[in-house]
């Protein structure tokens, strides 16, 4: 048995230009996937660019703002869509049922983008349309998959649709279909808050914290959009809403004023600057007034702002007399306030508790936030609260989007959306400096370039300022060190949503609305730095790992480069801003790094050791089973355990058992790690689950964790001792790569092997149809058939890449089969610790790890590494 990912399909080896049409493949770089003698391999096009299906458009006064829809091609000819998608067909080719099981879940997903120009900068944009071939699609035609000779009819909101109609018609060949400002506003932001998670949050002093939505509880509420002008809606409902009111002064006045007042060339330049400022010297202060005093009566402190800008009046000075940091944060500070008051008047006048802010002149900017978020409060008594949307200016534009009817975009919830943050400024969303990425290379000649400058390359998102308003929102900002960032990174918290229709929330989680997946409280600052730091000091050997997993060719030198600086690039941005990209947990750091290494095109970094572990664990499995065949059925079930627990040590994620690897062969590892299985473990119910032993389960989930040992020596037994005792075990392993873990595809090759000499396996491999006969020695389909009332061993992929699971988010083949489930066995540290440790089931469940951190150890189980953990728990009584 021996898989490959070699050099498989004869390429010109330079990239095909990537072009609008639907069925133009780019084949270089094409590769085999998985082994070299399965009739379907799945074939990876590592290069194949998506393919863009739609367009909508915000012209603003300021900014114009495009969202658009990527879909990669149907390459279902080929046996496999993506390396990336999370249900490449690679699970399928191989395993019938998962083909059968995949036909009744098609999947419509695609990527939606979010990107930004400044409406003076009007060619920028067309440029950047014309590039990507935005121009060129017509919903109409999508269906029939074809390309647009006519231009195609696009989403236009904003002034600009009416504005700019003729000129976009003669640049681009494309029909503005107009849509009402108001109502794209209020779809956009219904849209958000109901299907991102992370979308909404609150701003105080400095901290930020999202605020879980309740798509259910969501009207009435009031949206403020601030834009160049100001619109205050009050929204009842989908379609249902009422602009109450309004303000001239806006974003266009802040930046209008602020530039004539500070001279400054950019918007974030003006941001900067305020950040240095001290608006005493320009504001008249209730001191100034009362001679340093406070006006207690009415509760004025002597530092509170009496007339913005009120100063100025006595003094003799003109403009230059005065420092243009001062005038930015007085300014920014007249606005803001006078915007968050208007929005509590409104908020008080229609008796609404919530207040939604949109629009860029927020951008993300922790001051004006506070500030706003101040004076909500402080007029309204703590009674309504100011929240602020990670989407904040493409509220329109994505209104515009969802009303392509036709995308039935409008019913999505946010288990079907998972956002990402590539590198580089189109795939990331924000300001387009220079010409878009098109592909793989030009995103590393991208990033090669910064380093030649020697400029630390940004992360997606820039930093934001970190600076708060201090005590009562109106004081001085704090921070006058950190700067905010306006270089080619985009500039915004948003990353690129990929719109997964086909995943779904695990049905049997107990408590699905307070589920959270991480175990770790990750606000505590100590453990994110304890946790950065245990990704940073990984990085080099990965990055060693990963070359050599792609032939160490300069290629593949050059994309682990790439693939590190990345990688670097995100630690540092949520090092600065830990909730840039959503709340972080440990979970999304990990999988963050997965999702990096696919981003850079490396397939499975760990390919060459889980082949070296499988091979010498799958020699001894014959005997393992015959040692344990030999035990009476409590010692047995004993033995089985401790081998799951034992052979979970192998775990190339955690740097303490890289070490250990040195000191002794996989079979030594393994024995050791066995002999030190004395109980009671350090979590150990394993009494309690025996008991509930007696009573077979119908059907059991088993989500494994590695490959290796950990599997064959672990994870298969266990299965091999439910099937016996009639139970249906499907193995739920990962859809694709992460850290050593075992894929949906290892685990069919492993499958096969171990059915070559366990009887008990391949029966049950035969009854569940997961791998056709002949590759279970079985030359005539009819020759048993008393197989066919054999428990079935069936493999399910998750839907994930990643070393934990989230199960707010899994693939709908995992969600069908769990209904009728009655037992699930989470292993490893990655499924069952740093996630779902307490996550309750509705069925029982059993979490079985080796704990292979000591930090992790003292702090969650009061116990060290290596220590085990058999957590069992009967099915939570609904
Ligand atoms: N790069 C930028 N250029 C200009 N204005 C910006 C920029 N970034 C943020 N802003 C702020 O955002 C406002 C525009 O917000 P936006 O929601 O796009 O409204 P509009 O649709 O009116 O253009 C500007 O008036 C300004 O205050
Ligand atoms: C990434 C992992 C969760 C994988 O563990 P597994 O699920 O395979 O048991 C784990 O290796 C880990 O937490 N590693 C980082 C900590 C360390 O190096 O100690
Ligand atoms: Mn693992």
């Amino acid at each position: 048995m021996e898989s490959c990912s070699g050099e498989a399909m004869s390429h010109n080896g330079s990239n095909i230009p990537h072009t609008p049409s639907r069925l133009q493949l780019d084949l270089s770089g094409a590769a085999i996937q998985g082994s070299i003698e399965d009739r379907n391999p799945a074939i990876v096009l590592p290069n194949q660019e998506d393919d863009t299906y739609h367009l909508a458009i915000d012209l603003g006064g300021s900014l114009i703002k495009l969202v658009y829809f990527s879909k990669q091609s149907d390459v279902s000819a080929l046996g496999n869509a993506s390396p990336c998608s999370p249900f490449s067909r690679s699970d399928s080719g191989k395993a019938g049922i998962l083909s059968r099981q995949q036909a009744r879940f098609p999947t419509q997903g695609g990527r939606l983008h979010f990107v930004k120009f400044e409406t003076s900068k009007l060619s920028d944009c067309i440029e950047f349309i014309k590039s990507k071939g935005l121009n060129c699609y017509d919903i109409e035609d999508i269906a029939n998959g074809i390309q647009s000779e006519e231009g195609s009819i696009i989403k236009a909101t904003g002034g600009g649709a009416f504005k700019f109609a003729d000129m976009f018609k003669e640049k681009l060949g494309v029909t503005f279909d107009k849509e009402d400002e108001m109502s794209c506003l209020v779809a956009g932001a219904n849209f958000l808050l109901k299907a991102i998670r992370d979308e909404a949050f609150t701003h105080l002093e400095g901290h930020k914290q999202f605020v879980q939505i309740d798509p259910n509880d969501l009207f009435p509420y009031l949206l403020v959009n601030i834009g160049s002008g100001v619109s205050m809606i009050k929204v009842d409902g989908d379609g249902i809403f009422q602009r109450v009111s309004g303000t001239n002064v806006g974003g266009g006045t802040f930046w209008g004023l602020g530039r004539l007042l500070t001279k400054c060339r950019n918007f974030d330049e003006i941001l900067e600057l305020s950040q240095r400022g001290d608006n005493s010297s320009v504001d008249m202060l209730v001191g100034d007034i009362y001679g340093g005093l406070d006006y207690t009566k009415i509760g004025l402190s002597a530092s509170t702002i009496a007339s913005s800008f009120g100063k100025v009046i006595s003094d003799e000075k003109d403009l230059s007399g005065y420092r243009r940091e001062d005038i930015a944060l007085s300014l920014l500070r007249m606005i803001s306030y006078n915007i968050g008051q208007i929005a509590y008047l409104n908020a008080l006048r229609y008796g609404l508790k919530r207040i939604f802010f949109g629009g860029f002149f927020i951008r993300g900017h922790a001051y004006t936030m506070d500030t706003m978020s101040f004076a909500v409060s402080f007029w309204s008594k703590g009674e309504a609260h100011a929240m602020f949307l990670r989407h904040e200016g493409f509220l329109g534009a994505l209104g515009a989007f969802v009303s392509y009817d036709k995308l039935g975009l409008t019913n999505l919830t946010s288990h079907q959306f998972v956002e990402r943050f590539p590198m580089g400024a189109p795939y990331a969303g924000g300001k387009i400096h220079g010409p878009p990425i098109r592909d793989l290379n030009e995103k590393i000649s991208w990033m090669e370039k910064f380093v030649q400058n020697g400029i630390e390359i940004t992360a997606p998102v820039p930093m934001a300022i970190t600076g708060t308003t201090g005590l009562g929102g109106f004081e001085r900002p704090l921070s006058h060190s950190s700067s905010l960032r306006s270089d080619s990174s985009a500039a915004l918290n948003v990353g690129v949503l990929h719109l997964v229709p086909s995943l779904e929330p695990f049905p049997l989680l107990a408590d699905p609305k307070g589920y959270e997946p991480n175990t770790i409280d990750f606000s505590d600052p100590e453990e994110q730095e304890y946790w950065f730091g245990i990704l940073s000091d990984q990085l080099p050997d990965l990055v060693q790992k990963a070359v050599a997993s792609e032939g160490g060719t300069d290629g593949a030198k050059r994309r682990g480069d790439a693939f590190a600086r990345a990688f670097r690039a995100h630690l540092a941005r949520l090092r600065e801003e830990p909730a840039a990209y959503g709340k972080l947990g440990l979970a999304n750091l990990l999988e963050l790094r997965e999702e990096c290494l696919r981003e850079f095109h490396f397939k499975d970094a760990y390919l060459a050791i889980k082949q070296r572990e499988n091979e010498a664990s799958l020699a001894v499995l014959p005997d393992l089973l015959l040692e344990l065949d030999n035990l009476d059925q409590d010692e047995r079930l004993l033995a089985i355990i401790e081998g799951v627990l034992a052979g979970n040590i192998f775990d190339w994620g955690s740097r303490a058992c890289v070490e250990l690897y040195q000191s002794g062969t996989i079979l030594e590892i393994y024995r050791m790690s066995r002999s030190k299985m004395q109980r009671p473990w350090r979590v150990d119910d394993f009494d309690t689950f025996k008991m509930s032993w007696d009573r077979p389960h119908f059907r059991a989930l088993l989500f494994v964790d590695n490959s290796g040992a950990d599997i064959i020596l672990g994870m298969l037994p266990l299965a091999r001792e439910l099937l016996r005792r009639g139970t249906e075990v499907v193995l739920v392993p990962n859809s694709f790569p992460a850290i050593n873990d075992v894929t949906v595809m290892e685990l069919l090759n492993l499958l096969e092997e171990a059915s070559k000499f366990c009887e008990i396996l391949r029966k049950a491999v035969k009854a569940g149809g997961c791998l056709d006969d002949k590759r279970i020695g079985e030359q005539d389909s009819a020759a048993n058939s008393s197989e066919a009332s054999f428990p079935k061993l069936l493999v399910v992929g998750n839907g994930c890449g990643s070393p934990c699971i989230d199960f707010r988010q899994v693939s709908s083949e995992l969600a069908t089969i769990a209904r009728d489930a009655d037992l699930v066995v989470l292993e490893g540290m990655g499924r069952a610790l740093h996630t779902n440790y307490t996550a309750h089931f509705k069925c029982d469940s059993l979490k079985l790890a080796m704990i292979k951190n000591q930090r992790l150890a003292e702090k969650l189980i009061g116990g060290s590494i290596y220590d085990c953990v058999c957590r069992y728990e009967p099915r939570t009584q609904l």
